[in-house]
């Protein structure tokens, strides 16, 4: 059986806690602000509006440390999160959620909430139940494979600094209704920066935040937005299989992230199955579940006591 959205919300809540105005995952992060300038190269592959030549979109979005502890320190090999909205001329709207890790912890809803459970606290201790980690670990490796990529990674100089990948795979439609599958990947124009041990020490645990306002100040933070092409072989409902990485890619255009908004994004929630014409979700069973879960998480922030 599917868990319900309060089930997946309480499985996070169980290991981070809830706290009041938060997000359930990914609770620390700010808002930002920009656009989205098309190469006009999606065109052949989606008749999405935001996708064709010459054209510019508003985009909001938000930056965050994945996890639901709003005090994460960002001078950590943490997972981060780059969500965008794209505000389609028209009122269409794609939301295009992305975490800097090229795969996910679980292949189906249930598995995110025995994933979870096992890393609750026991009251008595304070900390999970060795014995019950341990034999899910063992029994399911590809949920261990996320965090160690993120291991694996050094604690980056920026938010602006890394790639992130929506993970799930997505369809594209053209106008002569061939669909192509896909996945995102946002490359970072500035080069990938990472920070030795001794430097992410130094940092303080909310660097983040104040290094892009003056990394902003200086100019746009810039990505460039690929749709990384499935071929025959390639898992198209498992989010914790990663592509090979010699797959084809399409540079569809470039993100341009112009100002941090503070909170402005709080009042929302963006749910990856959001999509205009032209793009339609796969049949991985993460996607559908989330627009109900989220939207239960917004609930709650939007609900806590001030
Ligand atoms: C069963 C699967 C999943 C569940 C139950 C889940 C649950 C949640 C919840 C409850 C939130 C908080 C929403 C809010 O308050 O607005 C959230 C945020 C988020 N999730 Fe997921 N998630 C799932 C899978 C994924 C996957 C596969 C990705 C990969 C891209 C992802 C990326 C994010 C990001 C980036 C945010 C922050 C959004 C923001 O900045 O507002 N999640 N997730």
């Amino acid at each position: 059986d599917e868990p319900s959205p309060a089930a997946l919300v309480d499985a996070l809540n169980g290991v981070f806690g809830r706290h009041a105005h938060m997000r359930a995952s990914h609770a620390k992060g700010f808002c930002i602000s920009g656009e989205f300038i098309s190469s006009g190269a999606g065109a052949k592959l989606s008749s999405a509006k935001h996708l064709q030549a010459n054209t510019i979109t508003p985009m909001i979005g938000r930056f965050s440390i994945g996890g639901g502890n709003p005090n994460a320190p960002d001078n950590a090999r943490n997972l981060r999160g780059l969500t965008l909205r794209f505000d389609i001329a028209g009122g269409e709207r794609h939301d295009l959620l992305m975490i800097s890790s090229p795969m996910f912890f679980a292949r189906t809803p249930s598995e995110f909430v025995e994933f979870l459970a096992v890393r609750k606290p026991d009251p008595a201790t304070g900390k999970p139940i060795k014995e019950k980690l341990d034999a899910f670990n063992a029994a399911n490796p590809h949920t261990l494979l996320q965090a160690k990529y993120v291991a694996s990674q050094p604690v980056p100089a920026s938010y602006a600094t890394i790639p992130y990948w929506a993970v799930s795979t997505f369809y594209l439609e053209n106008s002569a209704h061939k669909k192509t599958a896909i996945r995102w990947r946002a490359e970072p124009v500035a080069n990938q920066q990472g920070l030795s041990d001794e430097e992410a020490a130094a940092r303080s645990k909310a660097f983040l935040a104040d290094e892009l306002t003056s990394r902003l100040e200086n100019g746009p933070v810039e990505f460039q937005l690929y749709a990384m092409l499935a071929q025959k072989e390639d898992n198209l409902i498992d989010p914790t299989e990663v592509w090979p990485t010699t797959r084809k890619e399409v540079l569809v255009g470039n993100i341009r992230i112009k100002a941090q908004t503070a909170q402005a994004c709080d009042t929302t929630t963006f749910i990856p199955t959001v999509l205009p014409a032209g793009m339609l979700p796969s049949a991985d069973p993460t996607l559908p579940v989330r627009a109900a879960a989220y939207a239960t998480s917004l609930g709650h922030r939007l609900s806590s006591p001030k």
